[in-house]
């Protein structure tokens, strides 16, 4: 009995103290906030969620609340989460408060080891109280007019160069897992194409495969625990990347890379960042040009071998409206005459980029003179609540609908029977892939490019069919949704396929021009 009612004492006590623990904790929110959604486990429990369940968790959370925003407190601080495209856009329009850089600035150096020194340099305190641009605003400016679309000739001419010497290499017969086929050549075209002839992955190409370890784990090597035993691979990748880019640029290789990368290297040199400590930034950089642009070729050319109807109907596409001469394609044509091949590009990217953009409140700010956003705070587009929402793009939100873009870059909503129509065009800001405002992707028209190119070529002139010992392709593998929400969704396991010419295509070499 004395042993009971102890127990019971025992446990009041423990639960009057959880609770005033938990109150005294909570994050205090001023009115004008938006709605404030406490987790179970003060401090950690939404990391924790968010960790467990990746962007599901945002989903469920946001399920339960009206408002187009609301607030995640965590670890004593908060984060906004805004789930309405018109609260995105205010949020992209207030780039003088709420900055994408400041984040940046905090995160590239983790994802790649930089020294306190080069995170120090990076962050530059005083800079703005001494009128000097940071290193990160320098590099904005010599980043993103060159990758204009009307500037990018020179790059997409040799982007399509390696893809044909690809495309006429392949063997009919050849097997091959369609990830790593997809996101290997992109890697190696790209890094041709940026860096030059003489770049560090053609001359060590097991140096592609170091960069997608370290890829795969990018998330454990940042909680920065061990990271050459708890991230092994990741390390390890990283850090042969890293010498072969040290090697790249103390031969002076970089003469041949593409301007950006010449001018962002003079800036790195003229703030005194050593050349080991360079090639990490450029491993960095390296993965803005390989990361999403790779993952989701793989789903691009997936999304359509896996639908017979809608591959012959895009192969009719091409063929009407976009070959040239029986063996060239044009990508001018591709992206100005083939809006299926497009739309299919966009519904891809709306189903597996559902990125999450983020900024940080510099001072308290005013959204939409309703929403105060408080300094120091996080507030993060949810691309994984808007991409998914029904109420945006129609009933059949979670099916891939290869006709949602067909009328509009911005997409179209579906109606019940999930026709689409030009009518019903949904919010500019409602597309989260390349985020938006400022920091819009500067690469976007590059990746398009690159992305709608291979999957035509393929599309036009390949046939996949099971490998040995399958009797069809095991197609549609499912999106590794709880993946934390860093890059572009992976499949969560590979597709195998064999690689065969057309009939009637055998003999063709293929060229893809701009
Ligand atoms: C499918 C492929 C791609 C996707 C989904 C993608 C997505 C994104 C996103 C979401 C952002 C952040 C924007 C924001 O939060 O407002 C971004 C920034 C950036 N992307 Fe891309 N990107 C892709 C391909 C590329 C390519 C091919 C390049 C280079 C040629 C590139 C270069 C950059 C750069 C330099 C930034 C930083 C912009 C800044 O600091 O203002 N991206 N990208």
């Amino acid at each position: 009995m004395v042993t009971a009612s102890a127990t019971l004492s025992a446990l009041a006590l423990a639960a009057a103290i959880g609770a005033v623990i938990s109150f005294v904790f909570r994050t205090k929110v001023d009115s004008r906030e938006p709605p404030i959604f406490h987790p179970k486990i003060p401090f950690i429990g939404h990391i924790v969620g968010m960790l467990k369940e990746g962007p599901l968790y945002l989903a469920r959370v946001s399920a339960n609340c009206n408002a187009p925003i609301f607030t995640l407190p965590m670890l004593g601080g908060r984060t906004y989460i805004c789930k309405s495209p018109q609260i995105a856009q205010l949020v992209q329009r207030a780039s003088s408060t709420l900055d994408f850089d400041q984040l940046i600035i905090q995160v590239t150096p983790r994802m790649v080891g930089s020294s306190k020194e080069t995170r120090q340099k990076l962050l530059d305190p005083t800079a703005k109280e001494e009128g000097r641009k940071r290193i990160s605003e320098l590099g904005h400016d010599v980043i993103h007019p060159p990758l204009g679309v009307h500037r990018i000739s020179g790059i997409v001419a040799l982007q399509l160069e390696h893809f044909t010497e690809f495309v006429n290499k392949i063997q009919d017969g050849q097997e091959n897992a369609l990830f790593k086929f997809a996101t290997r050549e992109i890697t190696a075209a790209s890094m041709h194409t940026f860096y030059g002839p003489q770049n560090p992955f053609s001359n060590n190409p097991e140096l592609i495969e170091a960069f997608w370890d370290w890829e795969a784990g990018i998330v454990p090597y940042m909680v920065d625990v061990l990271p050459s035993i708890f991230a092994r691979k990741a390390y390890y990748g990283l850090e042969k990347c890293v010498q072969g880019f040290s090697e790249y640029l103390e031969k002076g290789y970089i003469k041949d890379a593409y301007c950006i990368l010449r001018d962002r290297q003079r800036i790195h040199e003229e703030a005194g960042i050593s050349v080991p400590e360079q090639a990490r930034l450029e491993v960095a950089l390296s993965f803005g040009f390989n990361g999403n642009a790779g993952i989701t070729s793989f789903w691009v050319l997936q999304n359509i071998f896996a639908r017979p109807d809608l591959l012959s109907q895009i192969r009719d596409e091409i063929r009407e409206n976009a070959l040239v001469a029986p063996d060239t394609i044009s990508f001018t044509k591709l992206r100005d005459a083939c809006p299926l091949i497009n739309s299919v590009y966009r519904e891809t990217m709306r189903l597996i980029a559902p990125m999450p953009s983020a900024r940080y409140v510099l001072e308290d700010t005013l959204l939409g003179g309703e929403y105060l956003l408080r300094k120091d705070a996080v507030v993060q587009i949810g691309g994984s609540i808007i991409h998914h929402d029904a109420s945006i793009w129609g009933p059949d939100v979670e099916e891939f609908n290869p006709r949602r873009f067909l009328y509009s870059s911005s997409g179209s909503k579906t109606n019940a029977d999930g026709s689409v129509t030009d009518k019903n065009q949904v919010h500019s800001a409602a597309f989260r892939s390349f985020g938006g405002g400022a920091s819009l992707c500067p690469g976007r028209h590059f990746a398009q490019m690159e992305i709608v190119s291979l999957a035509s070529v393929m599309a036009y002139g390949f046939d996949m069919l099971p490998p040995k010992g399958q009797s069809e392709v095991a197609w549609n593998p499912q999106r590794n949704e709880k993946q934390f929400p860093f890059a572009a969704i992976k499949p969560v396991r590979e597709v195998h396929v064999k690689l065969q010419r057309r009939k009637g295509m055998e003999d063709v070499k293929w060229m893809v021009k701009p």
